[in-house]
């Protein structure tokens, strides 16, 4: 980080009345001192290499040079990666620095992200053997390609067809139609030379539902598509440039038996079918990176939030007393209302993360001895967490840049594209509804299992307590308002339930009933999720080890968030639980307490995210405030200020003034 010399006088400020010690709280966010010291020695070992550095920004370049750009780069990343992991013995710890070298989405975001752990998680020993160490080192580059033209959601309709050829033991995968194309998958457009292939499997004229396959599809010396693969990229998207997304699709393409991902399935070599323990472990990929996801959030959230917090110390505008000088922005209450939750999300999302990659970790254990029965809720959770937590964020992050002004709306605070890709995830890796519906088939399950008396599973647990509990009044405490959020997430799903028997009394059958409750599914779904964020990252808070100073503010961060979304959601709570239009004014009163309380130690917050200007990559964020000074340094840059005169003004304007004149 860099030193307070030059820093803008209001951040050295507000960096002297900060109230806790902000190592403290950067080490308990990132686990220990030890994984701080780690993280940034591997960022400093990045940011030391010269050709990461782009000389000018990424906007100016054309849509091509973009993508080579962020080539060149993720491969001397990769090279920093192999060394550190030849030196330490050991993989670079988590850490954020591709966000500095990127900005963007890398080329190779799907290889790492999804077609290595698909081949581990789905590979017998011996695929692992064949292709994990070439795809580790990179002798191979692949992607995750599922979705396609027509299907993306419901992945049992997809269209591209394996059919097993017995004589030669192959898969022949043809893409019949164009709605059959895959389309999306990251790195397909011009970087990778293989892929995972998600295809209907067909033995003998019988479909057998889909299965992963590892395909070659382009020459490993020349890069060109080999032949019976058409390959392209997709063109320009809302953010994602460099991510290289793609088309494919397959006219009579042979591969070998064994590429097809036997860990669950198999295919035998005469095309007997054996079936795995069950079909869904195929989607195994999509789960874990749903977990991740959650994790995504917290980084996004906190990203935004130190660049609109620092953004909001150092600029000053208007009087709140004609008496005295222009206030800083943070000083107005409505900033703090729109920047503090970004704040504190960016924790509940971390704490959930946590709490998620605990339940994943324990439930693939479970698995590997053929243990399955947490496997619906760990899939009902992470679709709800990814659902919620992906959407609220990226709210978070259009607030953030909102609340810088004009400024947030240039390129280079950095806001636009964080908005863009922040909001990508609410429909990668399962759009928000469809998720949340898969949730309510298991909020269903647990109610009805609730109402004869069952044992539930730990998350749906409290659906029995509010069950017990429903008469106890309200308590104003964050205790209290954990329970009204499992007492209104109760009251939605016995009403979605009810709605559904309503229908179907009336003589719907259960699919049409479901399709007339699913607005209300989905709103039980969101009120589950609500009810474990809160209650999680309350847990959380009270049994963390920080000092007495970082505790009073985490616990005022945490209470921030269940207040904030007891004032958003009172409707729900006045209708669910026993809450009183006295026990709202109480609320209300709290929630402005507690941004004032938070007001002396924002900057503090944000600085103990930890992330550096490179990671920030914003005029507006950056540690030393010097806002002003890097707007104009970025403005600069611009191509049409390297020339005082454009050409276009020969060109166009002089003869349409000329023309103007006769
Ligand atoms: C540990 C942390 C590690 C962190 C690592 C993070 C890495 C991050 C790096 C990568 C980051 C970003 C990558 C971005 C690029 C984006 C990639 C993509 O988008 S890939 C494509 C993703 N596509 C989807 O997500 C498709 C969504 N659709 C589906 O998943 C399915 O179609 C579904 C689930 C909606 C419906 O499936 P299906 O029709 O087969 O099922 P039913 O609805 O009939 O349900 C039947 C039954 O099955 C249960 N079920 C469904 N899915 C699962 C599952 N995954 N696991 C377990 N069980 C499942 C369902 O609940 C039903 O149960 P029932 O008891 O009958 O009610
Ligand atoms: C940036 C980005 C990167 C991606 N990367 C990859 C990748 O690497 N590999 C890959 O395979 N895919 C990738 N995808 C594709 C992504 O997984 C799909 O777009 C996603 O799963 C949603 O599917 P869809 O586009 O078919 O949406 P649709 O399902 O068509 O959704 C459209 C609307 O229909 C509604 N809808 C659909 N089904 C239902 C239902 N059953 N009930 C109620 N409403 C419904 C949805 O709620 C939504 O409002 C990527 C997508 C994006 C945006």
């Amino acid at each position: 980080m860099s030193t307070e010399t030059k820093c803008n006088p209001d951040l050295v400020r507000e960096r002297a009345k900060c109230t806790f010690d902000v190592n403290e709280l950067i080490n308990l966010f990132y686990g220990s001192e030890k994984a701080t010291k780690e993280r940034r020695h591997f960022e400093d070992a990045v940011l030391a290499v010269k050709e990461l550095k782009d000389a000018i920004p990424e906007e100016y370049l054309s849509h091509k040079e973009r993508y080579e750009n962020g080539v060149r780069k993720a491969t001397i990343l990769r090279d920093v990666y192999r060394d550190y992991k030849a030196k330490h013995n050991r993989d670079p710890p988590p850490n954020q620095i591709t966000k500095a070298v990127i900005k963007d989405i890398s080329p190779f975001l799907l290889h790492n992200g999804m077609f290595v752990p698909t081949i581990a998680g789905q590979g017998t020993p011996e695929q692992q053997a064949e292709w994990l160490p070439k795809a580790e080192s990179m002798q191979i580059i692949g992607t995750y390609a599922q979705t396609e033209l027509g299907h993306g959601s419901f992945i049992r309709g997809l269209e591209t067809i394996a059919t097993y050829d017995p004589k030669t033991e192959e898969f022949v995968l043809n893409n019949p139609t164009l709605t059959s194309f895959k389309w999306w998958p990251g790195g397909l457009g011009s970087t990778v030379n293989h892929c995972v292939v998600v295809a209907q499997l067909y033995i003998n004229g019988k479909s057998h539902g889909i299965h992963p396959f590892i395909a070659q599809i382009r020459d490993l010396d020349t890069h060109k598509p080999l032949p019976g693969v058409k390959v392209g990229e997709i063109g320009p998207k809302m953010g994602f440039q460099t991510a290289n997304n793609g088309f494919l699709g397959f006219d009579n393409f042979r591969i070998p038996r064994k590429n097809m991902l036997m860990k669950n399935a198999q295919v035998l070599k005469d095309g007997t079918f054996v079936k795995g323990i069950n079909e869904k472990l195929t989607y195994g990929t999509m789960v874990m990176v749903r977990v991740g996801i959650v994790g995504d959030c917290s980084f996004y959230a906190a990203l935004a939030a130190t660049i609109a917090v620092r953004y909001s110390a150092v600029r000053h505008q208007s009087h709140i007393k004609a008496s005295e000088p222009e206030a800083q922005i943070l000083d107005y209450l409505t900033q703090q209302h729109k920047l503090f939750i970004a704040v504190a999300s960016s924790h509940v999302y971390r704490n959930a993360y946590l709490w998620m990659e605990k339940m994943y970790t324990n439930v693939m254990k479970e698995l590997s001895q053929d243990k399955q029965d947490n496997l619906p809720e760990l899939h009902a959770t992470a679709c709800c967490l990814k659902a919620v937590c992906s959407r609220d964020a990226g709210s978070l992050v259009e607030e953030c840049r909102l609340a810088c002004g004009g400024h947030g709306y240039m390129a280079s605070s950095n806001l636009p594209l964080t908005y863009g890709v922040t909001i990508a995830a609410v429909t990668y890796e399962g759009e928000r509804t469809v998720l949340l519906l898969q949730t309510a088939r298991y909020l269903m399950k647990a109610w009805m299992a609730a109402l004869k008396g069952k044992v539930l599973s730990p998350s749906v647990s409290y659906l029995l307590n509010s069950l017990k509990e429903s008469k106890k009044p309200w308590q104003n405490t964050p205790e209290g308002i954990v329970k009204g959020f499992q007492h209104v997430s109760f009251g939605k799903v016995k009403a979605a339930y009810e709605t559904i028997q309503k229908y179907m009394k009336q003589g719907k059958d259960y699919e049409d009933a479901w399709n007339l409750a699913s607005v209300q599914l989905v709103k039980a779904s969101e009120a589950h999720s609500r009810a474990i964020l809160c209650e999680v990252s309350w847990e959380a808070v009270c049994s963390s080890s920080a000092s007495p100073n970082l505790s009073r503010v985490l616990q005022q961060l945490a209470q921030l968030y269940l207040t904030y979304w007891t004032l958003e959601t009172s409707g729900d709570l006045l209708l669910y639980s026993n809450i009183t239009k006295d026990d709202l004014i109480i609320l209300r009163d709290k929630y402005e307490e507690l941004l004032v309380a938070i007001r002396p130690n924002a900057v503090g917050l944000v600085d103990g995210f930890d992330l550096r200007d490179e990671i920030l990559n914003s005029t507006l964020g950056s540690y030393d405030g010097r806002v002003y000074e890097r707007l104009m340094e970025e403005a600069l840059k611009s191509p049409l200020n390297q020339e005082t005169v454009n050409s276009s003004f020969h060109k166009y304007l002089k003869p349409m003034m000329e023309k103007a004149k006769l």
